[in-house]
């Protein structure tokens, strides 16, 4: 819709003054008058740019150390003030209009962010002048601009100069939108951060949940062609997440894709040396570390290569174009993601212009905590990240037969597979390569016993591997079931009520086992 308003009065009220005086001396050099509050003004005053303060256009000071400084008619009769069906209030009422609003709030979440921020400090930080004006013009953008992120301030001032110091409707109308997404973030978090402060709370999850997303792409479909979907991302996101990873070629990933992209990308960040994860419907059909990524990969493929067709490839080191070229002579995949990808490399995969490509970049060594979703049908669970980790310090052998240095390894390694594999999660490795993975089964019996078939399928010898559990064994037939394939030392939780039971059926076949005391149950 063309629907132009020339803008003749700004008014400028920001805390975080980023970009600030170079858009106030743009839309000044545009003959806009600028109105402005007490720290901005001063500031503009101070480069030299003309602007009115706000106290003095109202004929109000500042009053309560700047809890009052906007909120007074002149200024919220001249944002939403209908030009046209107003006029005559204005003119009787001494109200000029106000074109456009240039506002960001009181910088609540980095006040609460420092943990000895108080009570007050937090109750000083919610800023409502601000959101006021900020809701005010969104409501009135018909008439009015309203500017909430400096990100805008170019786009703003080039739209102006091509329409004669308007903006279009459309323009208007979106940063509107942009505007009421703020203010609902900004209310959301300060429900967030006092809804955990009530009275009687005693965890550290709020009242009400309120987060927001913001849409990164619409999606073709969702799992199932006959489902709509859309990927949305966090206002900021974890750095080298598969929401922040760069395509470099390929279809457009879909909602699938995604998921697998995740799992295989979070798995593999758990390993130190050059590792390889192959994901298959969110569960990991092939993990391997090596002594490069080429021969990771060619390990992590050997468990399941079945599996592996159509895979999602993960790397923790650079893509080179050697490995690049083993899977692309080798098989067929939907995407390959590392932190970075060699030149020669991209060139490779170029040759197969449908699969995904993606960089990330390097993650950092403490992963940050974060919480969890599941959509359960009329609600949402919510839970910490799990970020558990197991060392060999935490582990405890409970059988007489103790785990060689080697087994060790192997343990700690099949553990960090099973923590990424779906309940029941029964995983066999050995020398730092799975045997065999079995996933997602009702009973744990029937996850070892999988694990135990697939590893016999691709001809994999089990003698001699290690066994990762991802929760206690219930019953000694899960042992059973091990021995019976050769397994040599198992890794588990342990807890059980028959811990005595499974101990001593791990002793009757002479096998080592440690306990880890953290369970990894992944639904
Ligand atoms: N009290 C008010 O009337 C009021 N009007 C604007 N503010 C906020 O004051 C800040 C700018 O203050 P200054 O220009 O003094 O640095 C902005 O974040 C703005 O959102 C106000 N502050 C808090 O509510």
């Amino acid at each position: 819709m063309m629907d132009f308003r020339p803008i003749q009065r700004a008014l400028l009220s920001v805390s975080d003054k980023t970009g600030i005086i170079e858009f106030a001396q743009a839309l000044q050099q545009r003959g806009v008058q600028l109105l402005s509050t007490g720290g901005t003004a001063r500031l503009l005053r101070d480069n030299n740019i003309p602007v009115t303060d706000v106290s003095e256009h109202t004929g109000q000071e500042e009053i309560m150390n700047g809890r009052v400084k906007t909120l007074h008619p002149k200024i919220h009769g001249g944002i939403l003030a209908r030009r046209g069906t107003d006029d005559a209030v204005m003119a009787e009422q001494n109200i000029a209009p106000i074109d456009m609003v240039v506002v960001n709030l009181y910088p609540f979440a980095k006040t609460v962010a420092d943990p000895n921020c108080s009570h007050a400090d937090a109750v000083e930080n919610i800023d409502i002048g601000g959101p006021t004006m900020v809701r005010a013009a969104a409501k009135n953008h018909q008439d009015v601009t309203i500017v909430v992120n400096a990100r805008d301030y170019e786009r703003v001032i080039t739209e102006m100069d091509a329409n004669n110091n308007s903006l279009t409707f459309d323009t208007r109308f979106d940063l509107a939108i942009r505007a009421f997404e703020h203010t609902a973030q900004y209310d959301g978090m300060i429900a967030n951060y006092f809804g955990a402060r009530l009275p009687q709370q005693e965890s550290q999850f709020p009242r009400t949940f309120n987060t927001q997303f913001e849409k990164k792409q619409d999606l073709r479909y969702g799992e199932n062609s006959h489902q709509q979907a859309a990927f949305y991302v966090e206002a900021e996101p974890h750095e080298a997440s598969v929401a922040t990873a760069q395509q470099l070629q390929g279809k457009a990933l879909s909602f699938n894709n995604i998921a697998d992209t995740d799992a295989a990308l979070e798995c593999v960040k758990s390993f130190a040396e050059p590792a390889c994860v192959i994901v298959k419907h969110a569960n990991p059909c092939g993990v391997a570390i090596g002594e490069s990524i080429m021969s990771a990969y060619d390990r992590a493929f050997k468990t399941d290569p079945t599996s592996a067709f159509g895979g999602i490839i993960a790397f923790n080191r650079e893509l080179d174009e050697a490995t690049a070229k083993a899977i692309i002579d080798r098989q067929f995949v939907e995407v390959i993601i590392a932190p970075s990808v060699s030149a020669d490399a991209q060139q490779v995969v170029a040759a197969k212009a449908n699969v995904r490509l993606m960089s990330c970049g390097q993650w950092p060594e403490q992963r940050a905590a974060s919480y969890d979703y599941k959509r359960v049908n009329g609600g949402l669970l919510v839970q910490d990240a799990d970020l558990g980790e197991i060392t060999e310090q935490d582990l405890k052998v409970v059988s007489k037969a103790q785990p060689t240095a080697d087994q060790l390894k192997d343990l700690l390694f099949c553990w960090k597979v099973a923590k990424f594999v779906k309940s029941n999660a029964i995983v066999y490795a050995k020398e730092g390569m799975t045997i065999g993975v079995g996933a997602g089964q009702m009973s744990r019996v029937y996850s070892a016993k999988i694990a135990g078939i697939k590893a016999a399928d691709e001809n994999l010898e089990v003698a001699g591997s290690v066994m990762a559990s991802d929760a206690f064994f219930p019953f000694r037939d899960g042992i059973d079931a091990a021995a019976a394939a050769g397994i040599k030392a198992i890794i588990q939780p342990g807890g059980s009520i028959r811990d005595d039971e499974i101990i001593a059926a791990a002793d009757e076949h002479g096998i080592a086992m440690v306990f880890t005391g953290m369970r990894h149950f992944r639904h």
